[in-house]
């Protein structure tokens, strides 16, 4: 133990064992990705590229972690030209009947996350779950489940701590997934990467 109360670790097995980390989770998106449900997939693109034709608009909803990889997801998804809301923004406007709620949960069971998809269901928007849990509170809503199968901060144990503490698995998996999302959705309208560039904020 050093003075600190961490243990102590030579520099170069230090950095040996961040690059052995990451290769962990490139596996791990690797083996997910075969595991998430093909149909899944297809309605969930089908239910975003007609909400893109009829001028619905897409919500995004996730709290913590969860919540910032739904954030990248709304900003790729507004550089193409969707009417893309982040839930609980300021400036975030009403959800209508028809729109798209993107609920974002590791667990299905925050509470936030849970109790906007009833309300989302509620005024008639469709919901898709983003989520690792089969049996979930989220799971249970009338909703296109998309269930990618990794550790969430439910599934933490009081006696280990993973390479991947909490829900870090679920949320790395959640931004890939949803950025193949993208590239598949851009593949689909055929919306050019000038396009996109020229919706990004120029006032950074
Ligand atoms: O921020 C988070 C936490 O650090 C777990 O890794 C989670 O993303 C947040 O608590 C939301 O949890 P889930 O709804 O289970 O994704």
């Amino acid at each position: 133990m050093s003075s600190c109360g961490c243990q102590s670790k030579d520099a170069s097995a230090s950095t040996k064992i961040v690059i052995e980390t990451m290769n962990v989770l490139a596996d791990q998106i690797k083996e997910t990705a075969n595991a998430v449900s093909e149909n899944d997939i297809s309605e969930m693109l089908a239910i975003l590229l007609a909400a893109k034709e009829k001028g619905n608009a897409v919500f995004i909803a996730g709290a913590g972690r969860s919540g910032l990889m739904g954030r990248a997801f709304a900003m790729r998804l507004m550089h193409m030209g969707f009417n893309a809301y982040v839930v609980g923004d300021t400036v975030t406007p009403a959800v209508s009947s028809g729109d798209v709620l993107v609920a974002i949960s590791g667990s299905g069971n925050t509470k936030s996350v849970v109790e906007i998809g009833k309300k989302c269901k509620s005024i008639g928007a469709s919901v898709i779950a983003v989520t690792s849990k089969d049996g979930s509170d989220l799971k249970a809503l009338p909703a296109t489940n998309v269930i990618l199968p990794a550790k969430s901060k439910d599934d933490a144990s009081e006696s280990t701590v993973s390479k991947t503490p909490m829900g870090t698995s679920f949320e790395i998996l959640a931004l890939v997934f949803l950025d193949s999302v993208i590239m598949q959705l851009i593949d689909l309208t055929g919306v050019t990467e000038d396009e996109m560039k020229a919706r990004h904020a120029n006032t950074e």
